[in-house]
């Protein structure tokens, strides 16, 4: 089976927002599905709880039971980079402990979709220049890359992309999100498709529930054949 992995282009870019919907997809296609978040940082506070929002989305809108020991590593309550997040708190990322993560979850589930921490070039450690994207590298999965739709996607979706094709990681396809259908994102779009012809692109609308897309196959063409395979098809 496919496992992959959700970059973007920066933080905030929908990252948490497609997984979400590329979980579901897959869970309604009969797959065992884990989204897996090996580092995440910001706290958010609830009187007198706290959570964090990415694995608290995986856990709101599974349409499967999740373990949270299965879908995150490392949370640290400082919204910062994760080197920076870590060494306040007094620990440190293992690179080998989120590879070795992975390679785990693979034999346990049809799926599992890896969303990366801000975007590409996001140090993990406060001395030393490993970065998201060595872990990405290592891990040998194909990923898909959020972008946005609105002005600087251009400039920071070809950087990225460059980024990726440095370091030989497949790209399984470019998400744009957040589209508002406005004639500077039709062009972006079209534009980046002009630099980027072979790629699939699926856009994304903003202002959505997670729940609006569940009938829609906006992934069909992302998808390779070895995800859509169900048992015994
Ligand atoms: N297509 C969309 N429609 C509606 N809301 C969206 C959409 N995409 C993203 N959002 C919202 O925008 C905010 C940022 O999205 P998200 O948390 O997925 O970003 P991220 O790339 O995962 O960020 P991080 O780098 O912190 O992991 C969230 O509140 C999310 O619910
Ligand atoms: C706090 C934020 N929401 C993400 N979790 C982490 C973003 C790291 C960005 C690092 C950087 O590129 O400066
Ligand atoms: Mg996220």
């Amino acid at each position: 089976m496919d496992h992959f992995w959700v970059v973007g282009t920066g933080t905030d870019v929908g990252k948490t927002f497609i997984t979400t919907l590329m979980m579901r997809y897959l869970q309604r296609k009969g797959l065992k599905v884990v989204p897996y978040k090996p580092v995440q940082t910001g706290a958010v506070k609830k009187g007198n709880k706290t959570h964090y929002s990415d694995t608290t989305t995986y856990l709101t809108y599974s349409l499967q039971p999740l373990s949270p020991d299965d879908i995150n590593s490392y949370s640290f309550p400082t919204p910062a980079s994760p080197h920076f997040a870590a060494e306040l708190e007094g620990e440190w990322i293992s690179g080998a402990q989120i590879l070795n993560k992975i390679d785990h979850l693979t034999k346990e589930y049809d799926v599992v979709i890896c969303e990366g921490a801000g975007g590409l070039y996001v140090p993990l450690q406060p001395y030393t220049s490993l970065t998201l994207l060595d872990i990405i590298q290592r891990s040998k999965l194909p990923a898909v890359l959020v972008t946005r739709s609105n002005l600087g996607t251009i400039n920071h979706t070809l950087l990225s992309l460059e980024a990726l094709k440095s370091r030989g990681i497949e790209l399984l396809g470019i998400i744009v999100n957040q589209y508002e259908h406005s004639p500077i994102e039709k062009s972006n779009v079209q534009t980046l498709q002009r630099f980027i012809p072979s790629i699939p692109f699926v856009i994304v609308e903003g202002n959505r529930t997670i729940e609006s897309f569940d009938d829609e196959t906006i992934f069909e063409r992302l998808m390779k054949r070895e995800l859509l395979r169900t048992s015994g098809s």
